[in-house]
């Protein structure tokens, strides 16, 4: 039987509803809208189209949007200011800077300069270390929607063999910090990982976020798995058209004979990640207030 598509585009948009619903909510009752601030240095043209997408998202959510745009030669005290400037402005809650920056910029000083309070993206010190000793403050939002994914899925994963492949700071150990906080038992595996099939097969969560297309085959799967794929990877353009198609790094035709269920690529992942971005701003402004958070809700 075919793997279950795991649908993270109409999660998404729940998610992204429901966040709208508790942000008029919450101007109710701060007499302001709650407020995210992206910082784009540069014309990568993969984060315009991003940072647009979170922009509209948004404003569709009843947040103010504070969109800033800096040329691709900005110099890192231009950048460092700006960030200075929007931590200080109570009508920003959540501030993101989004990633990559041009070469010449250092990603860790900049990150290191958004407020903890206001680092919606989670990526600063103080959020991954208080992720990792279990105290509350802002997850990444990649992998908490991946989180939410397997939890809607699979409810309890206590027990569980999770394998992440893939050690970034803003995808990989946080995901393998969640999963362990959920009691399964995690390996996070990597490029030097010895026998990376063997690895994978005794798993039945994946969580692929290496960045390399297709890499992880059926073969390497465990039976009625559950594949969470991260990787989103343009392929060249074939003859004649003028796109390349996007894969993960699952092959997922493959993937679909062996697996439980599986997120496909687009319309998986991807999508959950502007979702908590708006969730994790929304905390971020009743926070602010000190106002108590929506009944169960976010
Ligand atoms: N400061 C940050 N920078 C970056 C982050 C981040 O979380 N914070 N993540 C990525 C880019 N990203 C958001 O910024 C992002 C990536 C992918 C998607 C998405 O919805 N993808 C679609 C496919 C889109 C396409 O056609 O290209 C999908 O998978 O269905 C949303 C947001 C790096 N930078």
């Amino acid at each position: 039987m075919a793997a279950q598509v795991i649908d993270g585009k109409a999660f998404a948009a729940k998610l992204r509803e429901r966040v709208g619903r508790q942000a008029a909510q919450f101007e109710q009752a701060a007499g302001r809208k709650a407020g995210l601030a992206v910082v784009l240095v540069g014309e990568d043209p993969a984060s315009q189209v991003y940072v647009r997408s979170k922009h509209k998202a948004t404003v569709a959510a009843n947040m103010e949007s504070f969109e800033h745009r800096l040329p691709a030669d900005a110099g890192e005290a231009e950048l460092l200011a700006l960030v200075e400037r929007l931590n200080a402005d109570p009508a920003v809650d959540g501030i993101l800077v989004q990633l990559p920056l041009p070469g010449h910029l250092d990603e860790q000083a900049v990150i290191a300069a958004i407020s903890p309070d206001k680092d919606v993206d989670g990526f600063h010190v103080t959020n991954a270390g208080r992720l990792a000793v279990g105290q509350s403050g802002f997850v990444p939002c990649t992998p908490l929607g991946c989180m939410m994914l397997l939890t809607d899925r699979l409810g309890d994963l206590s027990g569980l063999e999770a394998v992440v492949i893939g050690r970034s700071n803003i995808v990989g150990k946080p995901m393998a910090q969640l999963l362990l906080d959920a009691n399964a038992t995690v390996t996070i595996a990597h490029s030097r990982t010895k026998d990376l099939p063997v690895v994978v097969r005794r798993a039945d969560i994946v969580v692929a976020a290496v960045g390399r297309a297709e890499m992880v085959k059926a073969e390497w799967l465990k039976p009625q798995a559950t594949v969470i794929d991260v990787g989103i990877n343009r392929l060249p353009a074939e003859p004649g058209t003028d796109k390349g198609r996007l894969v993960g790094d699952v092959d997922y035709a493959g993937a679909q004979g062996v697996a439980a269920a599986i997120t496909p690529v687009p319309g998986g992942v991807g999508p959950m990640t502007i979702a908590v971005l708006l969730r994790n701003t929304l905390v971020a402004a009743y926070r602010n207030e000190a106002l108590d958070l929506p009944e169960g809700a976010l």
